[in-house]
């Protein structure tokens, strides 16, 4: 499928003189300027020139030099075969591209053209973060996708793929939703055209995404030629038969249709048809939400501590997936969340049944990623296994669910749709029959090894199998009669060189090399301690069994290949079971989870809502119930039609007390109730949400030159400008990073155009607590404050939010709780106490005391203990002396 490398100009003069083995390395190089090439020789996998020492310095590896080129040293690096995934691990990890450029044929075979002949090699594979199917690769819990992005006449789209599952989505959006349209699918690599990759807008949402972005030219998007491609990818004369594709999307797809073309050396993978998800379908959450959220990664970029972290209680890598999806692109149609929560809900009723199903899940192996490597070719014989037990899994799930259904209410549709795409068609069964049949229990990972075929499934293999074990028996004897007929102590070995022979030491062998051409003992090699023989009857029977072991190996293969071709051609179905037991396994986990921390089913509608009584932070009640202490459950009321409730909620409170864990929580409960999860609150009711916006503290993204206080701005501008009447967002500290008045002008403004303009549901927690005044100017405001008394002069936090409006923010008293010296807190309390006499309206900052001469410290006297100290003299003290000492200075304090 890919065009025959042509020379480019630079390389066709790097050719002249080149060796012809360095002419052939060249010429694979020239087709993958961009990759670091992987050249196959022998065992090794060795890097030339530049990659070489690129791969050096990140690998680690020994830089050396092999021959010359145009009368330059050749850098050379190299990395044994065996040890190559880890080496290529590193340096995908690190934004490189690999091109792997395999022998294509034996040495052997190049010999026979000739001394000189160069092995005929290719490139079989461009190995890219987004095109990983190797588990030693990837991520068990997480997808793997590849992604492409495009603009067209005004929309955007977004197209993905799973190599490893064969799954393709593609999402039309506007063009300022790309980012979160992105960002949803956490693609590890992006493709985008150079033109799109060089405007600043689309560049945000790129860089927000979080995959490493490839520009492609541009020509490659044009429709035309997108269309083209997409068509030869599948197969198919029309794309039509897929659905009506927005001429983005089309463009989107020709993107990873010729990427893959470049990357897979024309193999193709078995994709699944492209779904287009409705743009109305999803929960919009753009990158910045999706990072203040830390709904499947903290904001240092961990998992263990993310919202999914939190809840995932699945037992298969599959189920994982399914989960972080659900988390990650939770629904917006009431529906079909619904569909989601009665799953999960006839799941934590029946608790045996569960236990039972997590139980036989545990058991499952990661079908989707076997299925996928199988189809592309990559597979092995484990692989293979790993589709046979899950089959076996299916259908011993599917068993469990037998008797299991109510005659009245029946199951609920989206068990019963998992339960369908459970039953193997009478194909897939007989793959799975013959998988028991013929494949050993524990198969080698890879199909050359062997051994993998059981006995009995081909006669034609026990027999190459008996010849070959039957012949060995009768070398094994050979030793014994050689040692008898000659007196030599001879040892029966084997090398890939010359096969069996009988060896003996130096001293032994002096006779039988004396002896004439009658002797049996025929002379093969001389080592410096050692010599080498074969007889006749050896060498007969050396031969009979490396045929007998090729013939054997060669069954093996055949057979292996018509496995993988039947997996390949039944990926479809196999990859419908896997996606079964995966959200078989993701409803109990949600479940398992619910019962865990008593969350309990939220009502989804079509209002305008959101009301959550004692709701809870699932994350941060975690980590403090961890250390001992309680968590405080805390009610959230807002109607964005403002009758059931304000419609936006001024937080204030002091520094510490819950605010941002109080906004957090409510953003997240959305999430958990539109993801079809059980929400942590005695109850919840959710008029759907369109898009989720949170802004609770940022941090420079100095990398593109914006201070804390222009990122703050761009993330408020784009609430500003997308937030719906449907939309929630919740805004922490909007403001604080400019001057006092500026940044209440900045909140104040804010706070008005989404009450009065985006009309979204709001929390919006400030310390501008000249904001509280809101609640009498506009009609659906009110005030929270997060409660905290002041107790024997500490503070002590409630975590609670009541009514109204925090008369003070004690920020000295928390800078004393984290430990700023005394002599700050004292004067920082004395600027406060003249601040705060101040008549509000005339206070300006030029007035303010800040800049005044800090009152000196009080001049006082040596204490008790720094008298007593001064008499001690350490050098001169014993032990005993210093202890006491020790006590009477403790007594002193
Ligand atoms: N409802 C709660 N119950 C128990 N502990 C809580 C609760 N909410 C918050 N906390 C604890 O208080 C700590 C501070 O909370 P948070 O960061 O939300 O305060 P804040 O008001 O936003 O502070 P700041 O204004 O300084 O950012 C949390 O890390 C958590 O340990």
């Amino acid at each position: 499928m890919n065009a025959p490398i042509s020379h480019p100009p630079e390389i066709a003069a790097s050719l002249e003189g080149a060796t012809p083995f360095m002419a052939q390395y060249l010429t694979a190089k020239a087709g993958q300027p961009d990759a670091i090439l992987f050249f196959r020789m022998g065992d090794f996998y060795e890097l030339f020139f530049k990659d070489a020492e690129v791969a050096a310095a990140a690998l680690g590896i020994t830089l050396t030099k092999r021959g010359k080129h145009q009368g330059e040293d050749i850098p050379m690096a190299g990395v044994p075969v065996h040890a190559m995934e880890g080496y290529l691990a590193r340096l995908i990890r690190i934004g490189h591209k690999v091109a792997i450029c395999e022998q294509l044929e034996d040495p052997a075979e190049a010999k026979k053209r000739g001394g000189k002949a160069v092995v005929h090699r290719g490139v079989v594979r461009v190995v890219t973060p987004g095109t990983l199917t190797e588990d030693s690769l990837l991520d068990a819990r997480g997808a793997n996708r590849l992604a492409a992005v495009a603009v067209r006449k005004g929309r955007a789209a977004v197209a993905v793929v799973e190599l490893s599952s064969g799954a393709v989505d593609s999402v039309a959006c506007a063009i300022e939703d790309l980012g979160a349209a992105l960002a949803a699918f956490r693609p590890s690599e992006v493709l985008v055209t150079d033109r799109m990759y060089s405007d600043e807008t689309t560049r945000d949402a790129l860089d927000g995404s979080g995959g490493v972005v490839q520009a492609l030219a541009s020509a490659i998007a044009e429709p035309q030629a997108a269309r083209v491609r997409v068509e030869r990818l599948y197969g198919v004369s029309a794309l039509d038969g897929f659905g009506a594709f927005e001429e983005a999307e089309v463009s989107a797809l020709g993107l990873i249709a010729a990427y893959l073309e470049t990357t897979q050396a024309g193999k193709v993978p078995a994709l699944a048809p492209p779904r287009r998800l409705g743009e109305s379908g999803f929960l919009a959450i753009d990158p910045a939400t999706r990072a203040s959220l830390e709904i499947d990664r903290t904001q240092r970029g961990e998992r263990e501590g993310s919202l999914l972290a939190c809840i995932d209680r699945t037992v298969t890598s599959g189920g994982a997936r399914a989960l972080a999806e659900r988390i990650a692109r939770p629904l917006r149609d009431p529906l079909a969340i619904n569909e989601q929560l009665d799953a999960v809900e006839w799941l934590l009723e029946r608790r045996d049944l569960r236990r039972d199903l997590r139980d036989a899940l545990k058991a499952s192996s990661d079908i989707a990623r076997a299925v996928g490597r199988l189809a592309l070719g990559r597979g092995g014989p484990r692989d293979l296994a790993a589709v046979r037990t899950g089959l076996s899994i299916a259908e011993g799930v599917a068993g469990l669910f037998v008797g299991q259904v109510d005659p009245l209410t029946g199951q609920p549709r989206r068990i019963a749709s998992a339960l369908d795409r459970l039953t193997l068609s009478p194909d897939v069964s007989r793959l799975k029959a013959d998988l028991i049949d013929g494949l050993v229990d524990e198969p080698s990972h890879l199909a050359r090894d062997g051994g993998y075929v059981r006995p009995d499934y081909r006669p034609e293999l026990d027999a190459a199998r008996t010849l070959r074990d039957d012949s060995r028996r009768v070398v094994a004897d050979l030793e014994a009669r050689a040692v008898a007929e000659s007196g030599v102590p001879f040892k029966i070995k084997h090398n890939a060189v010359l096969g069996y022979f009988l060896e003996t030491s130096a001293k032994a062998a002096e006779a039988l090399l004396r002896a004439g051409p009658d002797s049996p003992f025929i002379h093969r090699q001389t080592l410096a301690a050692q010599v080498r023989f074969t007889t006749v009857e050896l060498s007969v029977l050396d031969a009979k069994i490396s045929q007998a072991g090729h013939r054997a190996l060669a069954i093996e293969g055949e057979t292996f290949e018509g496995w993988r071709r039947d997996a390949a051609r039944l990926a479809q179905p196999l990859q419908a079971v896997a996606e079964a037991l995966a959200e078989l396994d993701a409803h109990a986990a949600l479940a398992e989870w619910a019962q865990e921390v008593g969350a309990t089913r939220p009502i989804v509608d079509d209002t305008l809502t959101f009301c959550v009584e004692a709701g809870r932070h699932p994350v941060v009640e975690a980590a403090v119930k961890a250390g001992g202490d309680p968590y405080t459950p805390n009610n959230a009321r807002l109607d964005g039609s403002g009758q059931d409730g304000p419609r936006l909620a001024i937080v204030t409170g002091p520094n510490m007390a819950g605010k941002s864990t109080f906004l957090r929580q409510n953003a997240l409960l959305v999430i958990l109730a539109q993801a079809g999860a059980f929400v942590p609150a005695r109850s919840m009711r959710l008029g759907v949400v369109d898009r989720l916006f949170s802004r609770v503290g940022a941090g420079d993204d100095l990398a593109r030159g914006r201070s804390t206080f222009m990122m703050e701005m761009v993330e408020t501008a784009a609430i500003l400008t997308q937030a719906t009447p449907k939309s929630f967002v919740v805004l922490d500290e909007i403001g604080r990073g400019t001057a006092t008045y500026d940044g209440l002008a900045i909140a104040w403004a804010t706070a008005e155009a989404l009450h009065e303009t985006n009309r979204a549901r709001t929390l919006f927690a400030t310390h501008y607590h000249e904001l509280a005044q809101l609640e009498t100017r506009l009609d659906h405001v009110c005030n929270l404050s997060m409660v905290a008394r002041e107790w024997n002069g500490e503070l002590v936090f409630l975590h609670e939010a009541a009514p109204g409006a925090a008369d003070r923010s004690y920020g000295v008293q928390v800078a004393k709780l984290a430990g700023v010296p005394a002599s700050v807190v004292a004067r920082a309390r004395s600027v406060l106490n003249r601040l705060e006499g101040e008549k509000a309206a005339a206070a300006r900052l030029d007035d303010l005391p800040l800049f005044a001469v800090a009152e000196p410290e009080p001049i006082r006297g040596p204490s008790p203990l720094e008298t007593a100290m001064r008499d001690v003299d350490p050098d001169a003290l014993s032990p005993r002396e210093a202890l006491e000492i020790l006590y009477k200075l403790k007594g002193l304090t």
